[in-house]
């Protein structure tokens, strides 16, 4: 089984908005609002694409409820722990650029803390488990450590979709996917990456560090399979971007929902990519129709 954790998870409240003038009055002209957060936003891709997962992570309040009726009506599995605070709103500010102006969310007591513990513990190496978005100030910054040191202990496959110092740590204990985007990655490591040929050395390097693969994901310029065997290359589709939130849980989603199926990296990857731009090309997260057209544009090849 894939499980998905997401320790803060939001309601996406997408805006559009023409013309948009601060200090004064702006009328929206679309808006739109989804369950968010990393996981939720794998769960609900990898929902979409046929394959069966469980949503962990902390929930409260109405805008937790709106999260839980949500994924229900979606038919997605999920086993939050209920915290007081509410659920945060994350506003996807669009006007002629992009603007994020994400909540804080609710505080999570060492109680709630550990009843999560035990759930991780309870995985097997059956089991995978996404780590994905940021983490509440309430709790200890290398939580992602601690729970990627349990997965380790009981073989369970890990997947981090972190950034900074969170990332590193979890190398210790050998991540079988890392999916940073090349801004995450030449952060990592004090240098700027704007091509896939610059991106190839810090993902080798994240690889010798005991990622066992790692996609580097360019945006529009491409996307990078690094594993200690192999670097893979895919192009993207072309296509007109509506709305990136979610593009890289969807990478993500699209990997491990087909390498679970058939162990094929290479098909794991191409159905990754096509899934990430599946929803960019969306105004929300990608179908499996539009997963399936794209992937025939996609070619991969080896470096
Ligand atoms: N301009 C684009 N054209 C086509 N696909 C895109 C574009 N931007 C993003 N994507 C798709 O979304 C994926 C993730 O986008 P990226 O911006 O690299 O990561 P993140 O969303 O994690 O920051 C890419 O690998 C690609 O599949
Ligand atoms: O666009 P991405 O990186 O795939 O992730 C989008 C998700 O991340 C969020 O922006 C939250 O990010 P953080 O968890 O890093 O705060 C959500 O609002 C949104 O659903």
């Amino acid at each position: 089984m894939i499980y998905t954790c997401t320790l803060n998870p939001s309601i996406d409240f997408i805006v559009h908005i023409n013309d948009f003038k601060m200090g004064d009055l702006n009328k929206i002209s679309k808006e739109m609002k989804y369950p968010g957060g990393k996981g939720i936003n794998v769960a609900r891709v990898l929902k979409r694409l046929g394959i069966k997962s469980k949503a962990l992570g902390f929930v409260g309040g109405f805008t937790g409820e709106f999260i839980e009726d949500y994924l229900h009506s979606e038919e997605i599995d999920f086993d939050f722990i209920k915290v007081n605070g509410d659920s945060r709103i994350n506003i996807k500010l669009k006007t002629d650029v992009e603007t994020e102006i994400n909540g804080l969310g609710p505080s999570i007591s060492s109680e709630q803390l550990s009843e999560m513990l035990e759930k991780i513990k309870s995985l097997s190496s059956e089991d995978v488990l996404v780590l994905a978005g940021s983490i509440p100030v309430s709790l200890p910054e290398d939580i992602y450590v601690k729970m990627a040191e349990i997965c380790r202990q009981n073989d369970v496959k890990v997947i981090v979709d972190a950034s900074g110092k969170t990332l590193l740590k979890t190398l210790e204990f050998k991540p079988f996917l890392l999916k940073p985007n090349h801004h995450e990655l030449g952060e990592l490591f004090d240098v700027e990456i704007t091509t896939p040929e610059e991106a190839v050395p810090y993902g080798k390097k994240l690889v010798e560090l005991g990622a066992e693969n790692v996609i580097v994901s360019l945006a529009g310029k491409g996307a990078l399979l690094i594993n200690k065997d192999m670097v893979l290359h895919a192009n993207v589709p072309s296509g007109i971007v509506e709305n990136s939130v979610g593009a890289g849980d969807s990478v993500v989603a699209g990997f491990i929902g087909t390498y679970m199926n058939d162990r094929d990296l290479k098909e794991a990857f191409k159905m990754g990519v096509a899934s990430g731009s599946a929803t960019a090309f969306s105004p929300d997260l990608c179908t499996r129709e539009q997963v399936y057209t794209l992937r025939k544009q996609i070619e991969v090849v080896e470096r």
